[in-house]
């Protein structure tokens, strides 16, 4: 048995986009294993009903749970959220981002204001927030934990994900630079690449996503989202840097291990060689699938 790199009991986690999905599955176990848990989102309406059943979980007397309402691509906001912690002279112990969203569609059909959203929910709540509560991250030293939301699309983009993936790859590289920068703080980096998983954020991008971007992501069938946030807080306290939660976003990612953190890094290696040989043939393939949408669609007409 591995001794526990993840201690959550008495400790306090701060959950951004904690009020579904993913950030609510992990916010549940964090109480139920004994934490102080704070969530974050925009809709108070949502967080009220977040928190009064994450109360229900709670075991220990001193134990709390509360929430903020705060819109995260706002900087000014993520400084009132900084605020609220120094004013109750809280130290948080794990900060875990979870806010985002995918509009998988064409480009040729994708509106700006997605594009900004994109940027928005995926990159600028995770930046803005973690730069405005650097006050709280570096001082006093202390073991923490910074838990980034990228995914499996980080390592591979494909049709349909031109507004989500390369906000995702920007999340790895932010996560990549701040594991070398904050070590001296006692922050441990970690990057989450999740594979599909149901969420009320999933069905929504279910409305829009092209049948061809379904069909290319086939191998990573949606799991529950309680089922991943096991897979995360199991990886989290075996101490993994990089965290996937499927086996086919673990063999995208060790196709491009580069500088990458490893884990069995013997068969990451030989599979790097596998991608080395056959990653651009099975890119060739999708943009056969493509070819052939787009002469199908224009016979249509
Ligand atoms: N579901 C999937 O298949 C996959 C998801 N991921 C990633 O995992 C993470 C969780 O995904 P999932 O659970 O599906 O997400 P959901 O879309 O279900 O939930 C997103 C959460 O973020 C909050 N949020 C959105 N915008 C903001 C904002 N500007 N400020 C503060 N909070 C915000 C939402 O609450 P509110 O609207 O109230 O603000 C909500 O709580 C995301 O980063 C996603 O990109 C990665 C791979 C696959
Ligand atoms: C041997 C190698 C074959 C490779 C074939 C390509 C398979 C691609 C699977 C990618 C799955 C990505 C899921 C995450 C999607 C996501 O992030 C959205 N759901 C956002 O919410």
């Amino acid at each position: 048995m591995f001794s526990n790199k993840f201690v959550v009991e008495g400790k306090l986690a701060v959950i951004t986009g904690g009020s579904q999905g993913l950030g609510f599955a992990l916010a549940k176990k964090l109480v139920s294993k004994g934490a102080n848990v704070v969530i974050i989102s925009r809709t108070e309406s949502k967080l009220t009903k977040c928190v009064a059943e994450l109360k229900k979980r709670v075991e220990k007397e001193n134990q709390f749970v509360d929430y903020i309402a705060a819109d995260l691509s706002k900087y000014a906001e993520c400084e009132k959220v900084r605020e609220y912690f120094v004013a109750k002279q809280l130290y948080p112990d794990h900060l875990i981002c979870c806010a985002g969203d995918a509009y998988p569609e064409e480009f040729i059909k994708m509106p700006v204001a997605k594009i900004d959203q994109g940027i928005d929910v995926n990159y600028k709540t995770a930046v803005y927030l973690v730069h405005a509560m650097l006050p709280l991250i570096t001082e006093p030293v202390r073991e923490q934990h910074l838990v980034f939301c990228s995914s499996v699309v980080a390592f591979y983009s494909y049709y349909g994900y031109s507004q989500y993936t390369p906000l995702k790859a920007a999340v790895k590289a932010l996560s990549d630079s701040l594991r070398q920068e904050l070590l001296p703080y006692g922050v441990k980096v970690h990057t989450v690449f999740p594979g599909n998983f149901q969420s009320e954020g999933y069905a929504e991008e279910m409305l829009t996503k092209p049948a061809l971007t379904a069909q290319i992501e086939g191998p990573s069938p949606a799991i529950p989202a309680d089922e991943c946030a096991s897979i995360v807080l199991k990886s989290l306290e075996k101490g993994k840097l990089y965290i996937f939660t499927d086996l086919i976003g673990w063999v995208i990612a060790s196709f491009s291990l580069g500088f990458n953190p490893r884990e069995w890094w013997f068969a990451q290696i030989f599979l790097s060689l596998i991608g080395a040989l056959f990653g651009r043939l099975i890119d060739l393939y999708h943009e056969s699938l493509v070819r052939k949408q787009f002469n199908s669609a224009k016979k249509q007409k």
